[in-house]
């Protein structure tokens, strides 16, 4: 029995940093790019599990797997050419915890992600699908629309369909939510902080306005070892979680479309700055995050009833959400819109016909940028040759919408 499963990537396109608080917001887009993951069930019954990525070199993780008190213990089995996958191994552990399984068949798992999650060679010819990169993982440049996420989300309900006694059901919502909650527990763990979770929410929910959930439901899960764990990992991912879901889409007639700077920042410094401001000018960040999500839901409000004649109104509220990110960073130092990405979002902005506006999207720095362009192939061309004459042609538009 073969299991396919895949989730799409994200990008945060208003709400960086405010969505770290649950009374706030972020409007998060799902990407056509996505990660896929296909299981098999072996016929041997060695209680291994073999993780593949053929789009890197030295990309096979081999896990060996026991029950144990904690739940079930996945040990990587050592390989001199491969180095550890902590989001895959945390990720098989969590899953296969959740199901608390006596008798655990093994199986062969495959995961292949969409071109645009890393910068591609450049070449004269489109590179086929899922292209072999011929590199290891960790040299990958990403692109940033959350491979992380999209991994975790497809790799938690392909091991749920693939493992569990009764298969669920992603069109039945509470079926859907189990696949939520466990994935953002794993993806937590794995990456060694909740997050706010915006990332993993768009995985499984697609384009949705996002409010977080309590950081305590999984603050209070303990180690994977604990005695006891799976039995709370069951507690904390069948329980209700407070987070907030508005389903969204992108409108008919416009496009998000990303720009690979190629370049990257730290996100967990600039977080940490920024939450420091934060907490050291309460009212005045107050005020300025009471003001962006203002502006945040007037953008959000256009897009839901977007027409030819809003457009113009879209360009502002664009400009305005770009103003109070910029006066943000400055207030707590941290370059949000360095002052490249301002260069870059205004040439293109009012240099090609069809760009509504652009946005460094999520924490900003020198991460991807997001335009919102007219859906049309003369807009689409023209971003594109723009583009490719700005800065020496290192800002790639990526294919994926
Ligand atoms: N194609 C892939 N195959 C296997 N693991 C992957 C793949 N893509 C991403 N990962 C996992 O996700 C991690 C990247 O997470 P992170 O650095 O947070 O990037 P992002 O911001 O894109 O989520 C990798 O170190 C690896 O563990
Ligand atoms: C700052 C944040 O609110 C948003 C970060 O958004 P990004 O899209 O920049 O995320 P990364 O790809 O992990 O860098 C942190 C959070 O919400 O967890």
């Amino acid at each position: 029995m073969s299991v396919a499963v895949s989730a799409p990537g994200k990008v945060l396109l208003a709400g960086g940093y405010l969505v770290l608080d649950k009374n706030y917001s972020g409007l998060v887009f799902g990407l056509s790019a996505r990660i896929h993951t296909i299981s098999t069930i072996s016929a041997s019954e060695t209680g291994a599990i073999v993780v593949r990525s053929p789009q890197f070199s030295n990309a096979t993780w081999t896990y060996a797997l026991s029950s144990s008190e904690g739940g079930v213990f996945v040990e990587q089995v050592a390989d001199k050419d491969s180095s550890d996958n902590t989001f895959v191994q945390t990720t098989i552990r969590y899953v296969l915890s959740y199901l608390s399984l006596s008798k655990i068949l093994s199986s062969e798992i495959t995961i292949l992600a969409d071109n645009d999650y890393y910068s591609q060679p450049t070449s004269t010819t489109p590179p086929q699908r899922f292209n072999n990169l011929n590199v290891p993982l960790s040299s990958a440049h990403k692109t940033g629309l959350g491979s992380s996420a999209a991994l975790v989300t497809s790799l938690t309900a392909c091991l749920l369909q693939t493992y569990s006694p009764t298969p669920l059901q992603p069109s039945v919502s509470s079926d859907l939510t189990k696949i939520h909650n466990l994935s953002q527990a794993a993806h937590c763990a794995a990456q060694g902080k909740v997050g706010s979770g915006f990332d993993v929410a768009a995985a499984v929910f697609g384009s949705c306005v996002y409010c977080r959930f309590s950081p305590s439901i999984l603050q209070a899960l303990p180690e994977a070892s604990t005695p006891g764990f799976s039995r709370e990992l069951r507690e904390a991912v069948d329980r209700s979680w407070d987070m907030g879901i508005e389903m969204t889409k992108i409108p008919g007639g416009v496009r998000v479309i990303m720009g690979d700077v190629d370049c990257g920042s730290s996100t967990p410094g600039m977080v940490k700055k920024v939450l420091a401001w934060r907490e050291s000018e309460k009212e005045a960040a107050g005020k300025r995050w009471d003001e962006i999500e203002r502006v945040n839901r007037g953008l959000i409000d256009l897009l839901a009833q977007l027409n030819e004649g809003s457009h113009e109104s879209v360009r502002k509220q664009i400009l305005d959400i770009r103003k109070n990110i910029r006066a943000m960073g400055g207030a707590a130092g941290v370059p949000i819109e360095p002052e490249e990405q301002t260069k870059l979002l205004d040439a293109v902005s009012t240099g090609v016909p069809g760009v509504l506006g652009g946005v460094v999207p999520g924490a900003g720095g020198h991460d991807a940028v997001a335009f919102v362009i007219k859906d049309d192939e003369k807009t689409v061309t023209a971003l594109k040759e723009f583009l490719a004459k700005w800065g020496d042609g290192k800002v790639k538009a990526l294919e994926t919408r």
